[in-house]
């Protein structure tokens, strides 16, 4: 990944929720950890367009997150917080195949693409079942798979082990050490991260911390104790 975060900052309604911030993410996993409100999501949804920079700009892979955001969109998934707002359709295969149609592949190929993105996560068994009823665990894949299908280079994952049991949390973890792509996760359980090559820690809007996963992680508890 490449993503440049130029001078980039955000305000709603006159409250700073990320303060103006330069700063060049390259590798390929990056974590992201702070206290609730410090600006975690707002950094994370620039990255993918979904929050626009009130001051300065954003650079995802060479392109503007606002001048080229349907191309940014496509090249940088965001798997949501609450992965029950992820999916639309009742059904896990049609809302993937949805969700490939709408990226523009081609109909021959949807099928066998959804298939393949479920077996990849271990969840070919989900593809028939209402996604109302899957647990927060099979939820959380399943949100996965449908943003890993059309095949962004980029994976951004807002809280992707929250409200996980102990072993569906590992399970995700270990589904996530596993992408090939490239991974930028938020995450208050700062195991998942424990492997990340680069956390960065937010306070109040401000970048506080960045470095390797074992100091950060340190700042941040010794922070809090
Ligand atoms: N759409 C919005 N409108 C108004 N204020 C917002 C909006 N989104 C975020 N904020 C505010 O901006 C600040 C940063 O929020 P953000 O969601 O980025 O924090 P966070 O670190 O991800 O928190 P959490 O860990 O609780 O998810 C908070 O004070 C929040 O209330």
């Amino acid at each position: 990944m490449k993503i440049e975060f130029r001078e980039a900052g955000v305000t709603f309604e006159g409250r700073t929720a990320l303060h103006p911030l330069t700063l060049t993410l390259t590798g390929h996993r990056v974590g992201i950890i702070g206290l609730n409100g410090s600006g975690k999501t707002t950094f994370a949804r620039l990255i993918n367009g979904l929050t626009k920079p009130g001051t300065g700009t954003v650079i995802v892979n060479g392109r503007d997150t606002v001048k080229e955001l349907a191309a940014v969109n496509a090249d940088a998934g965001y798997v949501f917080q609450s992965p029950q707002n992820q999916i639309i359709l009742p059904i896990l295969q049609d809302d993937i195949e949805l969700g490939l149609k709408a990226r523009g592949v081609a109909k021959a190929d949807i099928a066998a693409r959804a298939e393949s993105t479920l077996a990849r996560l271990g969840i070919t068994h989900l593809a028939r079942r209402r996604a109302h009823e899957l647990s927060g665990g099979e939820l959380q894949l399943a949100a996965l798979a449908a943003v890993l299908a059309p095949r962004p280079s980029l994976v951004i994952l807002d809280e992707p082990t929250n409200q996980l049991d102990l072993r569906n949390r590992r399970r995700v973890a270990e589904t996530i050490d596993a992408l090939q792509e490239d991974v930028i996760a938020i995450s208050h359980d700062l195991a998942t991260l424990a492997s990340f090559e680069r956390v960065l820690l937010f306070h109040e809007g401000r970048l506080i911390g960045d470095g390797p996963a074992g100091t950060v992680i340190e700042q941040y508890e010794a922070m809090n104790r």
